[in-house]
């Protein structure tokens, strides 16, 4: 077994060359396009009179700006519209393949690479788009890039980059009933603080890594950006190759996938590989929590109290003097019975299959509060549909969610989903800065799905744990039974 990280060893297989600039260029396997950072890309491109060199190695969706619930076109806001006309005709005259919203497969741009086995394990994945880290949970080397790097990829499938330290973050034990992905990533970044990563790349790891599902590594690898690393990955093994083998890239084709996982395994970090840094976090003690603040390292377990701003460093103090007015927090009090007023479960953090039934559990059979707007918004069309298979839309509906169209929506608020003055979200999402989510008054409380979904049903913020959970086979016994 080779003493290289994953990241040297698919970097190094990526490197065209290094650059007088002390940057290497690499080979881009994946570039994902949405609506709102490819138009200017694309118009640099038409300016050179260049064309897209691999538009075979090119996707495209849209996502942030489209509405979740009427679709009908021309769309009712006309930076939207414009924004989804450029990308219609940008991908037309490249020859890229687009996820439309008359495809049935359109959706987030973070959702969809992985569920159609775009995204594989040792490839290079950027996308003009800061979350594209997510990608890192197949053993991808993932990059959001800015535009003039995507123009660079457009033209030339090679992107310059700098390469980076990795650390390796290793989570021990085990998680507690009702502990999630999303509860472990927002404690490595409340333990390593939001710049903790910078200049390096994260490589998770360790029981609790190894114990999570795709979905569960793709929330911890897409807030890697909010702790500061430049990008953050999962060794892959049997829970990816299962992931991948049944999707469109390999269900036809079992030779290829074969073939290919041999050169999967290869790159796998083994256990000589040596590391700039290594950290170790405790699962075992990881709780539900949820954020306090107005950043995602600004973490409170929900049974601890919020801290007081003076128990900070000088120089934090006043950060959080000040984030604790604009959320309206005690400090030493429990964040448990803070009132919210809506409700999201969304985004590319927290919108796959497993979230929706991991929110439905708590849900199923209950009614959210009078006082809470919930919306549940699909990462993808296909999400959507097979969550529909299952019943989890009539579940959600019937407890008083709308059932929406899927997009980036609450998440940041490009569309019409927003928070109107200073409203209060439980949210799935990744990031809780002052007026990320619409309005400049709106308060986002970041949390698991399951959270959130507690968070709709009582009102306030409350521990999962002492919820009942309601599994799907369960429910339809109990209808039998009360046929
Ligand atoms: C719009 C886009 C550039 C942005 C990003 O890069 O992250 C968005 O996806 C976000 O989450 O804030
Ligand atoms: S869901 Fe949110 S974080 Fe993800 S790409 Fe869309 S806006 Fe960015």
């Amino acid at each position: 077994m080779s003493e290289n990280t994953l990241y040297d060893d698919v970097w190094d297989r990526h490197r065209v060359r290094t650059l007088p600039s002390g940057q290497d260029q690499l080979f881009v396997g994946l570039h994902l396009v949405h609506e709102v950072t490819s138009p200017q890309a694309f118009g640099m491109l038409e300016e050179r009179d260049r064309e897209v060199a691999r538009p075979d190695l090119t996707h495209a969706t849209a996502d942030h700006i489209v509405p979740t619930d009427d679709r009908s076109r021309p769309y009712g806001d006309a930076a939207a519209e414009s924004m989804l006309s450029e990308l219609e005709a940008n991908v037309g005259d490249s020859d890229i393949a687009f996820d439309h919203p008359d495809t049935g497969r359109q959706g987030i741009v973070h959702v969809v690479g992985p569920e159609q086995g775009r995204t594989q394990p040792g490839m290079t994945v950027v996308c003009g788009d800061s979350h594209t880290a997510t990608h890192g949970a197949f053993g991808a080397l993932a990059f959001g890039i800015g535009t003039s790097q995507i123009r660079d990829v457009l033209a030339t499938q090679t992107v310059a980059m700098e390469k980076k330290r990795v650390r390796r973050v290793e989570v021990t034990g085990e998680l507690d009933d009702g502990v999630t992905a999303k509860d472990v990533i927002l404690t490595v970044i409340r333990e390593l603080g939001t710049d903790g990563g910078v200049g390096y790349v994260y490589e998770y790891g360790g029981p609790v890594v190894e114990a999570m599902d795709m979905a569960g590594r793709m929330t911890v690898c897409n807030m890697s950006i909010e702790g500061g690393a430049r990008a953050g990955y999962v060794e892959p093994d049997e829970t990816t190759y299962e992931w991948l083998r049944e999707t469109d890239a390999f269900a036809e084709d079992p030779e290829r996938f074969a073939e290919l996982r041999e050169y999967w395994e290869s790159i796998r970090s083994g256990p000589d590989a040596e590391y700039d840094d290594v950290v170790t976090i405790d699962g075992d003690a990881i709780e539900p929590v949820v954020t306090w603040g107005t950043t995602p390292g600004q973490v409170v377990g929900v049974t601890e109290p919020v801290p007081d701003p003076d128990s900070f460093e000088e120089g934090e103090r006043e950060v959080a003097r000040r984030a604790q007015d604009h959320t309206g927090v005690t400090p030493g009090e429990s964040m448990q019975g803070y009132p919210v007023d809506v409700a999201f479960v969304g985004s590319c953090t927290n919108a796959r299959l497993s979230d929706l039934r991991d929110a439905a559990r708590v849900v199923r059979g209950r009614e959210i509060h009078d006082d809470v707007r919930g919306l549940v918004v699909p990462g993808s069309q296909r999400v959507a549909a097979a969550a529909e298979r299952e019943g989890l839309d009539t579940v959600f509906r019937d407890a008083g969610f709308q059932w929406r169209a899927p997009g980036c929506s609450m998440c940041l608020g490009m569309n019409d989903d927003q928070l109107v003055g200073d409203e209060v979200c439980a949210s799935s999402s990744n990031r809780n800065f002052v007026g990320r989510q619409g309005s400049k008054e709106g308060r986002t409380l970041l949390m698991s799905p399951r959270m959130v979904a507690a968070a709709a049903v009582t009102g306030g913020v409350t521990d999962v744990r002492e919820m009942s959970l309601v599994e799907a086979d369960d429910a339809e016994e109990t209808a039998e039974v009360t046929r």
